[in-house]
């Protein structure tokens, strides 16, 4: 396939089929119908400022790259003529090989289940920045797209064409000046674009924060700014109204919806630097990727430096935006900047600003913040285990589903110990279904005794190394019951030694039929209702254990659990007195099927379906037989 363009060769172009992601993302694009189209120009504005930046900190330490050229501005020009709107830029450019890798495959993870996603909703364009597929859009509007770019410092221009369907091409070019030119050759219902008052109205919604100048080109040579290009964060809190915050949010998270939480302010003193940080009101696409890289991004007297600084912590990743430093030297490189001492007091400071920003939201709407929490409280917990300094801290945020509703604080919680109570008890599960059925609970309900629900998988990791709060230390239910005996349950029955001696006569019938299916057979304090249930000994939690198992290379495996038996159950009382009456071989079969029921409690796998099928008929057969 060859370029009918005047500028290129022809006979040297080169055809290069999309990945296939891609190609699913551009049929969609092409194909479903955009009550937003807009959205296109704001992506490819987006990216050309994006370039320039790039080229801005290059030239710092390179600054032959600017090639004597140092304006930095995006041009738009409409061609009634030729039905082509370009957006031209004199950033940093791409190399044949960047204009292959970029324009033709998706890096980032996620982007397969934003093509489900957008199929599902017709199209929902707003997620499309998030998703790093901005440039692509140009096709909602275009049927053919040129790309001509030269690299800055390069003598070899390319362009890249396609029309969409499976494939592009590269062909090389004469000549072009420095940076990306992009050409949408657009559709016939598309054509409004060509209007300035069009393009003018498009550029101040979605663009007017950019921070280059953007210039309309009206004919002859002569173009015209078309934006305010000033910094956003370099203006007064009270200039920036919600609508500039949430299209500046939009640029820099891809999203744009309005942000749930923002921080404004100029940090004085030893170290000099504005911040402007967003907390998204909807959950990013990639809040869980395994990278859990925060993309906030650092300048330095308005010149960008990097979006990969580590200026958060990892677990508050899903924070975005800007923090411009007034007295970082400039021509400071990416590898200085991992053991940079400003930085790091740049870092800790604003952690600790962002923590108390979502402090003070708790106290003053719960409702806002539970519906953060809800997002984020998983990736907040991260803190807890990795951030020891601020355990405290993190300590007020977190929220929990317990057995007596849902996000109680430890506050809360301690609020409503009960007598001789402590410890703080937690049972951790799957989900808050499994952990509300847990029948390790029952003790628990019957004394009144609240417990928390940490049905997270992250749960399982900080709770372990937890020290406790407010000098109650976290206890998991499934470990020990000794302190149950305090507390006092409302109906409870006294002590009857005869009857706790033939429990211990059947569990040890019952340990000896169960062999290495079981570590121990013990009686029980939590159960008030179920004849058994399973735990594990104290050092492991079986969730966190189950967790573990399922990863390779773990070298973990699920452990033989503790039975325990409720000796006022009268299943359990019928055994005991069926053992002392006729052995404790009589007990064989009722061991294992209570086993494999305690199994079933917990959501686990019965270990062998078939014997307990078996068994479980032979049972019935003689109940009614
Ligand atoms: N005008 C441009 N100049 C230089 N490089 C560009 C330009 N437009 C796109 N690119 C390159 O192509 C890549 C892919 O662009 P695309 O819009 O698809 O995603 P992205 O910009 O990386 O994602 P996001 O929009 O989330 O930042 C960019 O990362 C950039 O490297």
């Amino acid at each position: 396939m060859a370029t009918d363009t005047a500028t290129t060769d022809a006979t040297t172009a080169t055809s290069h089929q999309f990945q296939a992601e891609v190609a699913k993302l551009l049929h969609l694009m092409v194909h479903s119908v955009y009550s937003d189209r807009d959205v296109f120009l704001r992506e490819l504005i987006s990216n050309a400022a994006d370039a320039l930046d790039k080229l801005r900190y290059e030239a710092i330490a390179n600054p032959q790259l600017l090639e004597g050229q140092p304006d930095l501005t995006i041009t738009i020009t409409p061609d009634k003529e030729k039905k082509t709107l370009t957006i031209t830029d004199t950033g940093i450019g791409m190399s044949e090989q960047e204009l292959i890798d970029n324009l033709g495959t998706i890096a980032k993870s996620g982007t397969q289940a934003f093509v489900e996603q957008a199929k599902a909703k017709q199209g929902d364009v707003h997620l499309i920045g998030q998703f790093g597929i901005g440039f692509y859009s140009g096709f909602i509007v275009a049927g053919k797209v040129d790309v001509i770019s030269r690299r800055a410092g390069s003598d070899q221009a390319w362009m890249w064409s396609s029309d969409g369907s499976g494939s592009f091409t590269m062909t090389p070019v004469e000549s072009a000046p420095r940076g990306t030119s992009i050409v949408l050759h657009l559709r016939e219902d598309a054509l409004e674009f060509l209007e300035d008052w069009k393009i003018e109205s498009v550029v101040r919604t979605y663009s007017d924060h950019i921070a280059h100048p953007i210039m309309l080109s009206v004919g002859n040579e002569t173009a015209k700014q078309i934006n305010s290009a000033n910094a956003i964060w370099t203006r007064a809190k009270s200039d920036i109204t919600p609508e500039q915050h949430k299209e500046f949010f939009g640029h820099i998270s891809g999203n744009y919806s309005d942000p749930a939480l923002t921080l404004h302010y100029r940090a004085e003193g030893r170290n000099e630097y504005t911040v402007l940080l967003y907390v998204p009101g909807e959950r990013p696409f990639d809040l869980y990727d395994p990278e859990r890289r925060g993309r906030q991004k650092l300048y330095v007297k308005r010149v960008y430096i990097a979006d990969d600084v580590e200026l958060l912590p990892a677990y508050l990743r899903f924070v975005r935006g800007v923090i411009d430093s007034e007295d970082m030297p400039l021509n400071i490189s990416r590898e200085m900047l991992q053991n940079n001492p400003q930085v790091a007091a740049i870092r800790k400071a604003v952690t600790n600003k962002v923590l108390s920003e979502l402090k003070k939201l708790s106290e003053t709407d719960d409702a806002a913040y539970r519906k953060l929490w809800e997002i984020y409280g998983p990736v907040l917990k991260e803190g807890l285990y990795e951030d020891m300094e601020r355990r405290d801290q993190l300590y007020e945020l977190v929220r929990f589903k317990s057995t007596k509703g849902d996000w109680v604080s430890l506050k809360d919680y301690i609020a409503g110990l009960k007598e001789n109570q402590t410890a703080i008890y937690y049972l951790t599960a799957e989900d808050a279904a499994k952990a509300k059925a847990s029948p390790q609970l029952e003790g628990y309900k019957a004394r009144d005794v609240e417990v928390l629900l940490l049905t997270d998988p992250v749960d399982s990791f900080w709770v372990r190394t937890a020290l406790g709060y407010e000098g109650k230390p976290f206890k998991s239910v499934t470990q020990g019951s000794a302190d149950l005996d305090l507390i006092v349950a409302k109906d409870e029955a006294k002590p009857d030694a005869a009857a706790d001696a033939e429990t211990a006569v059947l569990a040890a019938a019952l340990k000896q039929a169960l062999g290495e299916r079981v570590k121990d057979v013990r009686s029980s304090k939590r159960l008030t209702e179920s004849a058994v249930c399973i735990v594990n000994d104290s050092m492991m939690d079986r969730t966190l254990e189950k967790l573990l198992s399922r990863q390779k290379d773990s070298g973990i495996s699920v452990s033989a659990p503790i039975l325990e038996v409720n000796p006022g159950h009268p299943l359990i009382k019928a055994l005991a007195a069926q053992v002392k009456a006729k052995g404790a071989a009589s007990v064989e079969d009722a061991a294992q099927l209570l086993l494999d029921q305690a199994f079933i409690i917990e959501g686990e796998q019965v270990p062998d379906p078939a014997s307990f099928a078996k068994r479980l008929a032979d049972v019935m057969a003689k109940a009614f037989g």
